[in-house]
C-alpha cells in the first residue's frame, strides 16, 4: 500500500468515527453480525488461506482460529446491552442523593497489529471488541501470512463499514508510516522486540498501548502426576502449529518424557495431514540454528523445499544452551533437568515473566506454592494453553511478555474508556454550603463527614442517609443565613 494511501485511510476512519456512527448499539449489533456472516460465507476461503501460509488442517483452523471467534461474537451480541449500561457505583456521603456512575465510551480510532501465526484469530479477535466498544478501527495483518492478509484485505471491506475498518497491508517500511500517526489505542500482538518500536512510536503521541508479546513459557512436571496424560498434553500443546504457539509449552522442568508423538503423527510426520510447517524459510533456519550442537533426542530431521521440521526433543539440555535463550516458537521441545519444585521455582524466577506456566502434579499444596511464588501472564495446571480458551478470564502477559490483556469482556473494557459521571441536582444548597467560604471549624467537620464514603448503597440506606442529609441541611440553615449575608456584603 502506497504512503498516501495509509494516511487516507486512517484520515478516513477518523472522519467516520466522528460522525457518531458507531454510537448507537443497534450499530455495532450490525457490524458483529456482519462478522459473524463473514466467517460463516467463507470458511473454506479462510481454510485454504491458512493452508497455504501454515499448512494449517482442517480441523486446527475450526478448533484454533474459527470456533474461539464465533463465540466472542456471541457472547458479545449477547452482553453488548450489559457492557454498555452505566455501572452505578457506591458513593460518599455529598452524592448520596446523585446519579454517580461510569460510563463506558469509544476510544475513538484504534489500531489493530496481527501476528503470523494465528493469522486470522489474532485479527479479529480484538476486533470483536473494538467493534464492541464503539470504535473506528484500522487492520493491520501480518505480511508473513500474506494469503491470510490478503484475503482479510478483500473480505472486511466487503462486510463491515468500509471506512471505520480499513485494513493496511505491507510489510516494515508500511507499518513504520503507519506507527507515525496518531491513534487513540494500540494493540499490538507479536515479539517483544517489536513491541518495543510500537511502544516508542505510541509513545510520541501519549497513545495507550496493549501488548501481546511471547517468550519462554515454562512447563514443570512433578512426579507425582500421570505423566502418560501429561506427555501427551504437552506434546499437543507444543506441536500443534508446527510448535508456532505464544503459548505453548517452551521447555519442560523435569528429567524423563515419554514419548506421545508417534501416537499423534505416525512413523513419518512429513507425511501427516495434521502435522504443520514452518512459516518461512527465514525461521526454519533460525529453529536450526538452536539445535547446533545439541543431542538430539527425538526428531530433527527437516526439508527446507518443504518447510518441514520434525517434531524434536532435545534431552538434559543446559540452561544456558542457546535453545534455551529465546523463546523457540517451533516444534522444539528441550527438556531441562531440576532436582524438584523448589529447584523449577528458583529456575523459573531467575528468568523474564512467561506468558503462560504449566505445571503437571497431583499435589494441591505443590499447586498452590507454585502459583504463589511465581508469576506469569495466565497458568493452566495439568493441561497446557486452556486458559486462553475461556473468555472469562483475561488474556495477556506481565513483564516482558506483555501489556494489558483482553478476550471477552476485557476486550470491550481494553478498547472503552471509563468515564466518571455525577449527575447532581440544583437541590440541598444548604447541605452543599458547608464548603462554600468563609471557612469554619464547624464547616470542617461536616465536609470531613460528608466526603465519607458510604458503604453499601440498599435502597433503605440511601433514604435513611438522605433524610440525615435533610436534618443537616436544617441543622445548617444557621449557615446558611451568614452565607447570605456573606453574599450581600461581598457582591460580585
Ligand atoms: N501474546 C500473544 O497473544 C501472541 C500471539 C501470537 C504471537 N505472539 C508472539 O509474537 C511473536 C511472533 O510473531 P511475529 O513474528 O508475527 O511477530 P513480529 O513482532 O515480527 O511481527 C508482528 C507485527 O509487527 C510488524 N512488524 C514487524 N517488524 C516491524 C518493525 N521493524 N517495525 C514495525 N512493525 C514491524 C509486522 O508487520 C507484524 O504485523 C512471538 O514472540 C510470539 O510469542 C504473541
Ligand atoms: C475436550 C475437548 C477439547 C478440545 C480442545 C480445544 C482446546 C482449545 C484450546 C485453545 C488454545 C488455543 C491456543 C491458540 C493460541 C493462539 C495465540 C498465540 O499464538
Amino acid at each position: 500500500m502506497e504512503m498516501k494511501g495509509i494516511q487516507q485511510a486512517v484520515a478516513g476512519a477518523r472522519m467516520a468515527y466522528r460522525t457518531g456512527r458507531t454510537r448507537p448499539l443497534a450499530f455495532r449489533v450490525k457490524q458483529l453480525k456482519a462478522l459473524q456472516k463473514m466467517l460463516t460465507e467463507n470458511e473454506d476461503k479462510i481454510f485454504q488461506a491458512l493452508k497455504k501460509d501454515l499448512h494449517k488442517s482442517q480441523f486446527d483452523v475450526a478448533i484454533f482460529e474459527v470456533v474461539g471467534l464465533q463465540n466472542e461474537i456471541t457472547l458479545a451480541l449477547n452482553k453488548l446491552p450489559d457492557w454498555t449500561a452505566p455501572e452505578f457505583v457506591s458513593k460518599n456521603m455529598l452524592t448520596i442523593m446523585d446519579e454517580v456512575y461510569i460510563h463506558r465510551e469509544p476510544l475513538g480510532v484504534v489500531l489493530i497489529m496481527g501476528a503470523w501465526n494465528y493469522p486470522l484469530a489474532l485479527v479479529i479477535q480484538p476486533l470483536i471488541g473494538a467493534i464492541a466498544a464503539g470504535n473506528a478501527v484500522v487492520i493491520k495483518p501480518s505480511e508473513v501470512s500474506e494469503n491470510m492478509a490478503q484475503l482479510l484485505q478483500k473480505l472486511l471491506p466487503q462486510y463491515l463499514d468500509k471506512e471505520l475498518y480499513p485494513v493496511v497491508n505491507g510489510a516494515v517500511p508500511e507499518t513504520t508510516e503507519l506507527l507515525k500517526l496518531q491513534f487513540d489505542h494500540i494493540l499490538f500482538t507479536g515479539s517483544s522486540s517489536v513491541g518495543k518500536i510500537v511502544m516508542e512510536a505510541a509513545a510520541k503521541h501519549l497513545t495507550p498501548v496493549t501488548l501481546e508479546l511471547g517468550g519462554k513459557s515454562p512447563c514443570y512436571i512433578n512426579k507425582n502426576c500421570n505423566l502418560d496424560v501429561a506427555c501427551r498434553r504437552i506434546a499437543w500443546a507444543r506441536y500443534v502449529n508446527c510448535g508456532q504457539t505464544c503459548i505453548a509449552p517452551d521447555y519442560i522442568l523435569f528429567n524423563i518424557w515419554l514419548d506421545p508423538l508417534q501416537m499423534f503423527y505416525g512413523d513419518d510426520p512429513q507425511t501427516s495431514p495434521d502435522y504443520g510447517r514452518i512459516v518461512n524459510r527465514h525461521h526454519l533456519s533460525r529453529l536450526l540454528s538452536l539445535l547446533e550442537g545439541l543431542k538430539v533426542t527425538h526428531g530433527g530431521d527437516y526439508n527446507t523445499q518443504q518447510l518441514y521440521l520434525a517434531p524434536t526433543i532435545v534431552a538434559n539440555v543446559d540452561p544456558n544452551a542457546k535453545v534455551m535463550q529465546e523463546e523457540i516458537f517451533g516444534p522444539v521441545l528441550p527438556i531441562v533437568p531440576v532436582a524438584g519444585a523448589e529447584d523449577a521455582i528458583n529456575f523459573i524466577n531467575n528468568r523474564d515473566k512467561p506468558l503462560a506456566l504449566y505445571i503437571f502434579t497431583n499435589d494441591k499444596k505443590l499447586i498452590n506454592r507454585m502459583i504463589a511464588e511465581t508469576s506469569s501472564g495466565g497458568v493452566t495446571v495439568n493441561d497446557c494453553m486452556i486458559h486462553y480458551s475461556i473468555s472469562s478470564l483475561p488474556f495477556g502477559g506481565i513483564g516482558k511478555s506483555g501489556i494489558g490483556a483482553y478476550h471477552g469482556k476485557f476486550t470491550f473494557e481494553t478498547f472503552s474508556h471509563r468515564r466518571a459521571c455525577v449527575i447532581k441536582s440544583f437541590r440541598m444548597e444548604s447541605l452543599n454550603s458547608v464548603r462554600y467560604p468563609p471557612a469554619t471549624e464547624s464547616k470542617l467537620k461536616w465536609t470531613r463527614w460528608l466526603l465519607m464514603k458510604s458503604h453499601g448503597s440498599s435502597r433503605m440506606k440511601q433514604m435513611m442517609i438522605g433524610l440525615l442529609g435533610v436534618l443537616i441541611a436544617m441543622a445548617l440553615k444557621v449557615n446558611n443565613k451568614y452565607l447570605h449575608l456573606y453574599s450581600a456584603t461581598h457582591p460580585g
